[in-house]
């Protein structure tokens, strides 16, 4: 049996996020288009005592984040061994964390389908991507995306994914902020403020990504949470102009928010964003990355 395994999971953007009105559940009907971006988290995965599920972060969230049954890392673990009916499974976990917390760049989520593809190889079960993807869906919305990676649209909740043709890579700046936003706090906060909107994929967007032209996608970006984001942290305004000043070819609030999204056109200008984003004291820390990337993938 193997006793090692180590994965390597994307973050997302939503390059755009179209919010509908809301299912029985309280979920509300979304239009996305995710893309996977190289800020990502690493898990490795070990063989333990059965019963023994065990859990430890470095980098974000170390120290502060639950690594208890709360924590979607176990619970992906466990959910994913009570479906194949694993006998005798324990796990243990660490994460070496880069996605920001409560960031709307969907870590939990990573780590959720990070650990569904470590514990499969672990044990030997098997399952393929198809097989784990109604496994994440029951994790979190943005589960299932970060299984597959690459630029899809989402649907329904965000977990009917079909991929999305693009050309060229897209060279990110992230602007991460001092703390989080809730996720149901920002859903809440745009009934609040707004109506139930369409969810159809802006066409100029896809149009601009089957085509490679940045210039183009960084004006279509789109995030119909971005009012909510602000109303909850009003300093992203700041954040964003700082961004649009500097030339980025779009800013956006990263999903849920509060980190900031910049298209840059290449490597040496994402560098010259985040020297221009560095300066604002709202700005916690800025990352480069690029996309699109794979889903969650073993290492070798
Ligand atoms: C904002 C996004 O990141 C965009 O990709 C996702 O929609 C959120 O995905 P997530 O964090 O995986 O969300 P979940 O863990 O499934 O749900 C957390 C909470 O977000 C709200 N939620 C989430 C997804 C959705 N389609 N409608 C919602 O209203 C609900 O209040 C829900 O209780
Ligand atoms: N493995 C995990 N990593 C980060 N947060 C976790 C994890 N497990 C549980 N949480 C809890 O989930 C909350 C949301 O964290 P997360 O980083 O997933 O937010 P997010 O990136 O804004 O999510 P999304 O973009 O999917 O809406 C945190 O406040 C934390 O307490």
């Amino acid at each position: 049996m193997t006793r090692a395994v180590r994965v390597r999971v994307p973050a997302k953007v939503n390059l755009a996020l179209r919010v509908g009105g809301t299912d029985e559940q309280g979920f509300h009907e979304l239009g996305t288009v995710f893309q996977a971006v190289s800020l990502g988290d690493e898990v490795q995965a070990e063989t333990t005592r059965p019963g023994d599920f065990r859990l430890a972060f470095q980098g974000e969230g170390a120290g502060f984040l639950p690594v208890d049954d709360t924590n979607l890392a176990i619970r992906a673990a466990k959910l994913l061994a009570q479906r194949f009916d694993v006998a005798d499974a324990g796990v243990s976990l660490l994460i070496r964390k880069r996605i920001p917390v409560a960031g709307g760049m969907a870590g939990g989520s990573a780590d959720a389908a990070a650990v569904l593809v470590a514990c499969n190889a672990l044990w030997g079960l098997g399952a393929s991507r198809d097989d784990l993807q109604p496994i994440a869906a029951e994790l979190g919305s943005d589960v299932p995306f970060l299984l597959l990676g690459g630029t899809a649209i989402g649907t329904g909740r965000g977990i009917d994914l079909t991929p999305v043709m693009t050309s060229g890579t897209y060279h990110w700046t992230f602007a991460l902020s001092h703390g989080g936003l809730s996720t149901p706090s920002v859903f809440k906060e745009f009934d609040r403020l707004s109506d139930p909107r369409s969810t159809e994929i802006p066409e100029p967007l896809l149009e601009a990504l089957r085509a490679g032209d940045a210039a183009a996608v960084g004006a279509n970006l789109t995030n119909d949470l971005e009012e909510a984001a602000l109303s909850l942290q009003p300093s992203l305004a700041h954040t964003l102009k700082l961004g649009l000043e500097a030339g980025a070819l779009g800013a956006i609030v990263s999903g849920s928010g509060p980190t900031c999204a910049f298209l840059a056109g290449s490597d040496a200008h994402g560098h010259e964003l985040a020297e221009a984003l560095s300066v604002f004291s709202g700005v916690r820390a800025v990352r480069r990355a690029y996309g699109p990337v794979a889903g969650a993938q073993v290492l070798p």
